[in-house]
């Protein structure tokens, strides 16, 4: 198995690395690429580490080594906010760095799962899409948004609020991945009650979970070592679905649901080829209905300034 962190110096990009490096399955290869020079040293200080995962540093202009034979593809490239900013205002630079990176996925593991944590995630996946397309490469189910972090959070909350054993939360996150697309269903969270109140302001400390990080870390970026988690977990379900196990993940994939919008965060059964199967995510109280309905417009002109942005 090759995984490829690209983005490997960020800050996200060493996290995920560092929990890659310890956690992989052994005899795994795991290919850390960047602009920044310090790459190289990056692969080198993790290949201290007694584990039998064997890590490669590519720096600017080795692109194609770092992605040959890559099974999976992680990217958490560009740039984050600072206090003030929405995910949005990250587009117009992130927006070219996902669709050249993916060129280059194209170009050298056309085949492999590629997980986009580059923001804005509703956007930047749609143009991962199409520019797979433009390439002739696209496979739907080899695609996916990175939305672990939300969930982790919304478990951390739920625990925190009701002072239960975080290891037997569970909370589904649908939608998008900024603002009111969030959509954490507090009602399907098994053994513990909600007041209306705490509903309603639980589901808005999830959604603004991230703008919580960026203000506090007032100015020096968003969250890095939560979403280093976040990734880990994400790609380790991957790594383990398609050697075999049976795995479900919430993450923002092409659903074709009409009724909702292209691209949509579900439970989606992970297997060999990516998506297994996308499940639905069950019944909806009406406040999660309505906050549904209100946010869908946005998240599909989010999706939609990814598909413009790649066909003109
Ligand atoms: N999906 C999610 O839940 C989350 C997404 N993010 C997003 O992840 C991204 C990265 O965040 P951080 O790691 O904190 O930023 P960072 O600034 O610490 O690291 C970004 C890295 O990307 C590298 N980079 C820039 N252009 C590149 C290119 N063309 N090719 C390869 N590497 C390139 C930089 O050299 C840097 O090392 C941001 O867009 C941020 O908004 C952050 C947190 C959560
Ligand atoms: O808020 C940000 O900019 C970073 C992010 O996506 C998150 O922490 O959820």
């Amino acid at each position: 198995m090759k995984v490829a962190v690209l983005g490997a110096a960020g800050g996200i990009g060493q996290a995920l690395s560092l929990l890659l490096k310890t956690q992989l399955p052994a005899g795994s290869d795991l290919a850390l690429y960047d602009v920044a020079p310090v790459v190289p040293g990056v692969a080198v200080d993790l290949s201290h580490i007694p584990t039998a995962v064997k890590v490669t540093g590519h720096g600017k202009d080795d692109l194609a080594d770092a992605l040959t034979g890559a099974d999976v593809v992680l990217i958490p490239a560009g740039m984050p906010r600072k206090p003030g900013m929405d995910r949005s205002d990250l587009f117009n630079i992130n927006a070219g760095i996902v669709k050249n990176l993916i060129e280059g996925v194209a170009d050298n593991c056309p085949n492999a799962c590629v997980g986009i944590i580059t923001n804005p995630v509703n956007t930047t996946v749609a143009i991962a899409a199409e520019t797979l397309k433009a390439k002739g490469v696209y496979d739907k189910n080899k695609l996916f948004g990175v939305t672990t972090l939300d969930v982790i959070r919304a478990e951390t909350f739920v625990a925190e609020l009701k002072g239960v054993d975080v290891s037997s939360v569970h909370v589904p996150v649908i939608g998008g991945h900024s603002g009111t697309t969030i959509l954490p269903l507090l009602s399907q969270v098994e053994g513990v009650e909600f007041t209306d109140e705490e509903v309603a302001s639980l589901t808005t400390r999830i959604q603004n979970a991230g703008t919580e990080v960026v203000e506090a870390k007032a100015g020096g970026g968003s969250a890095t070592l939560s979403m280093g988690q976040a990734a880990a977990r994400f790609c380790l379900s991957l790594v383990a679905a398609m050697q075999g196990e049976n795995v479900v993940e919430y993450t923002y994939v092409q659903t074709d649901d009409s009724d909702d919008a292209a691209f949509f965060a579900h439970p989606v059964r992970l297997g060999a080829n990516g998506v297994e199967e996308i499940l639905p995510y069950g019944e909806l109280s009406a406040f999660e209905e309505k906050a549904k309905n209100d946010m869908l417009e946005g998240l599909r002109g989010d999706i939609k300034l990814g598909v413009d942005f790649v066909n003109g």
